[in-house]
C-alpha cells in the first residue's frame, strides 16, 4: 500500500498559465440538496468554487437557492425539479458531482438515473452520499463511459460492496473495486483510495474533522481538482490529501474544524503548494 504524502501536491497543483480563462478550469455541475439537506450541496459547491473550478452550477431544491447565493454568489443555480430543461448543462459539464444531501426519495432516484444516462466519455462523475445509498439499494449499473469516482464512508461502502465494516481490508476492498470499474475513496480516519489495482492510504486527518458536511466538502474538492488538473487519478489523491492537510493545520489551534473552513482555506493552501515549473 502506497502512502499519499505532500509530494502529490506539487505534482498536481500547477501554476496557472497567463493565457487562460474560466473555461480553462472546467465546468462543474453539482446535484443534490433536498429540502432538509440543502447545506450538503452548498458545502460541496463551496469546495468546488474555492478549489478553483472555472464555472459551477448547482442543481438543487429551490428552497436552497437564497442560501446558496448567500454563501456563494459565484455558483449558478438550477431547480433540480426542472432537470430536463437544463440537461444540456449536465451534458456539457467536465465534472458532475451527485449525491451530497440528495436524499433517497423518488425525486432523488430520478435525478440519479437521468444523470447516469447522460454521463459520457471525457466526463468525471463523482458519486457521493445519498447517491451511493441509492446505487446500492437499487443495484444500479455505473455509467460505462465516464470516469467514475465513488466517495463512500465505511457504511456507504458496506452498502455498495456488501463488505461489513470490520471486514473492509485492502484485499477485500480491492476485489470489490475491480468489479466496479471506478476509483473508490473509502473514507475513514485514515482514508484509502483504490485506483487501477493500486491502494493508497492518506497520511493526514484529525478527529476535529468529524462534523457533518466534511465528506460533502471532499466531494466538491475532488470535483474542483478533477475539473482543472489533467491527471485525474492524481487529482483525486491530491484532493484527499489537501482536505486533511488543511484540517490538520487548523486543528493545531482549533478543537473542531468546520467543513466550510476547509473550503475557505483552499485558495491560500493551493497558492503555497503550486508547482512553478
Ligand atoms: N448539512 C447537511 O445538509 C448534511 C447532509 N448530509 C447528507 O445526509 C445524507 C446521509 O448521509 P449520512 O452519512 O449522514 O448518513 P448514512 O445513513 O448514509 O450514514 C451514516 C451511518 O453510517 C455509520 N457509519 C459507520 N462508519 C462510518 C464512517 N466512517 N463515517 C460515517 N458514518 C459511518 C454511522 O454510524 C451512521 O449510522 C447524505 O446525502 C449526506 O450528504 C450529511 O453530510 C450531514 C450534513
Ligand atoms: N476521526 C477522523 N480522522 C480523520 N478524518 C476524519 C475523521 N472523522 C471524519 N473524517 C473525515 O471526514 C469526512 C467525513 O465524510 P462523510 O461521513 O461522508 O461526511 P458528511 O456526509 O457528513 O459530509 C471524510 O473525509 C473522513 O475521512
Ligand atoms: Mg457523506
Amino acid at each position: 500500500m502506497e502512502k499519499i504524502t505532500k509530494n502529490i501536491l506539487t505534482q498536481v497543483i500547477r501554476q496557472r498559465p497567463a493565457d487562460s480563462f474560466k473555461g480553462t478550469y472546467g465546468k462543474i455541475v453539482l446535484i443534490g440538496g433536498s429540502q432538509n439537506f440543502g447545506g450538503a450541496i452548498i458545502m460541496a459547491s463551496l469546495a468546488a468554487v474555492y478549489s478553483g473550478a472555472g464555472l459551477v452550477t448547482t442543481f438543487t431544491d429551490p428552497t436552497n437557492q437564497a442560501s446558496l447565493h448567500d454563501w456563494l454568489p459565484e455558483a449558478m443555480f438550477v431547480d433540480y425539479n426542472q432537470f430536463d430543461d437544463s440537461a444540456d448543462i449536465v451534458k456539457n459539464a467536465d465534472v458532475i458531482v451527485i449525491g451530497p444531501g440528495l436524499g433517497t426519495d423518488d425525486t432523488a432516484m430520478t435525478l440519479l438515473t437521468k444523470t447516469f444516462e447522460i454521463a459520457h466519455t471525457g466526463q468525471t462523475l463523482i458519486i457521493d452520499g445519498s447517491a451511493l445509498t441509492l446505487l446500492a439499494h437499487n443495484n444500479l449499473q455505473l455509467p460505462s463511459e465516464s470516469l467514475n469516482v465513488l466517495t463512500p464512508h465505511q457504511m456507504e461502502w458496506q452498502r455498495v460492496s456488501g463488505i461489513k465494516i470490520a471486514d473492509q481490508t485492502p484485499t477485500a476492498n480491492q476485489a470489490a473495486v475491480e468489479k466496479l470499474d471506478a476509483i473508490v475513496v473509502v473514507k475513514s480516519h485514515r482514508t484509502e483510495v483504490y485506483e487501477n489495482g493500486k491502494v493508497f492510504q492518506n497520511t493526514g486527518g484529525t478527529p476535529a474533522q468529524a462534523t457533518g458536511g466534511m465528506g460533502d466538502t471532499l466531494a466538491g474538492l475532488i470535483g474542483g481538482f478533477t475539473a482543472q488538473f489533467a491527471d485525474k487519478p492524481a487529482a483525486v489523491l491530491a484532493a484527499v490529501y489537501t482536505h486533511s492537510a488543511i484540517a490538520d493545520k487548523l486543528a493545531e489551534k482549533q478543537y473542531v474544524v468546520l467543513p466550510h473552513q476547509i473550503s475557505e482555506a483552499l485558495p491560500k493552501f493551493m497558492f503555497k503548494h503550486q508547482s512553478k515549473d
